[in-house]
């Protein structure tokens, strides 16, 4: 499990390594990248990242490092200042892109009035190759009702429909932002757990930002040994 700086980010990547495509494209490759606020405050500079295709990557770092900076970028929600990065081989926000990664946030953006049913809905109208069977499958191992509605959840509920509106993508670069901040060890555990089943069945890249590192390799180790 190497783990090397990046300014104020720790870098570790995790994963078994069974699905690395090796000679294949980064998932994600960043050279130089830096963001500068409109009020003309840099918030990540001179980052150098290359996440595999078919690892798991975790992005450790203090509030305020800049994680979510970073992802925003990956997601192609803002441009970089300097540098420049490719996910899937491709632009962030390109048709490419977009059809290659699929982004969880922090704050779940998800239609508040809609049911879970209407939500998986829209992302099988949304998508090609959408996974209807894994998607579902995400939101009723928490216990989700398809006619529960987004609003009336609790936020770890939401994140778990956001991460099922995500994974029934089939993307090949997951993107998630601090999914993991602000809950127990065993709703940590159970949310990573489809996380790490949909990348040891599909080779799925994962990039994760997390606060602290053990964060994810606590749960992850309890969904290890669960398994
Ligand atoms: N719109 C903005 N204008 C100016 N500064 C901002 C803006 N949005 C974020 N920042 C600042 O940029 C820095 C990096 O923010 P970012 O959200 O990327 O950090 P983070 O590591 O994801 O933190 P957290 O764990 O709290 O989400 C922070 O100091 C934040 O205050």
């Amino acid at each position: 499990m190497p783990a090397a700086r990046r300014g104020r980010l720790t870098v570790w990547t995790a994963g078994s390594g069974r699905h690395r495509t090796g000679s294949g494209p980064a998932a994600l490759h960043a050279v130089r990248l830096g963001y500068r606020h409109r009020g003309g405050r840099w918030v990540l500079w001179g980052c150098d990242l290359v996440v595999p295709a078919g690892e798991i990557v975790v992005l450790a770092g203090a509030s305020g490092a800049g994680k979510s900076t970073l992802l925003r970028l990956a997601a192609g929600l803002s441009r970089p200042t300097t540098g420049w990065l490719t996910v899937v081989g491709a632009a962030p926000g390109s048709a490419r892109a977009r059809r290659g990664c699929a982004f969880v946030g922090q704050d779940a953006p998800l239609y508040p009035h809609f049911t879970v049913a209407d939500t998986l809905r829209l992302g099988r109208e949304l998508n090609r190759g959408w996974d209807d069977r894994a998607a579902h499958a995400v939101v009723r191992s928490a216990g989700i009702g398809p006619g529960d509605r987004v609003g009336a959840l609790p936020p770890a509920a939401r994140t778990r429909v956001a991460l099922a509106l995500a994974l029934g993508k089939r993307p090949e670069l997951l993107l998630l932002d601090e999914p993991l901040t602000g809950l127990d060890p065993a709703a940590r555990r159970d949310l990573l757990a489809p996380v790490l089943a949909d990348h040891a069945r599909r080779g799925t890249t994962v990039l994760l930002s997390v606060r602290e590192l053990s964060d994810v390799t606590e749960p992850a180790a309890a969904v290890g040994r669960a398994a």
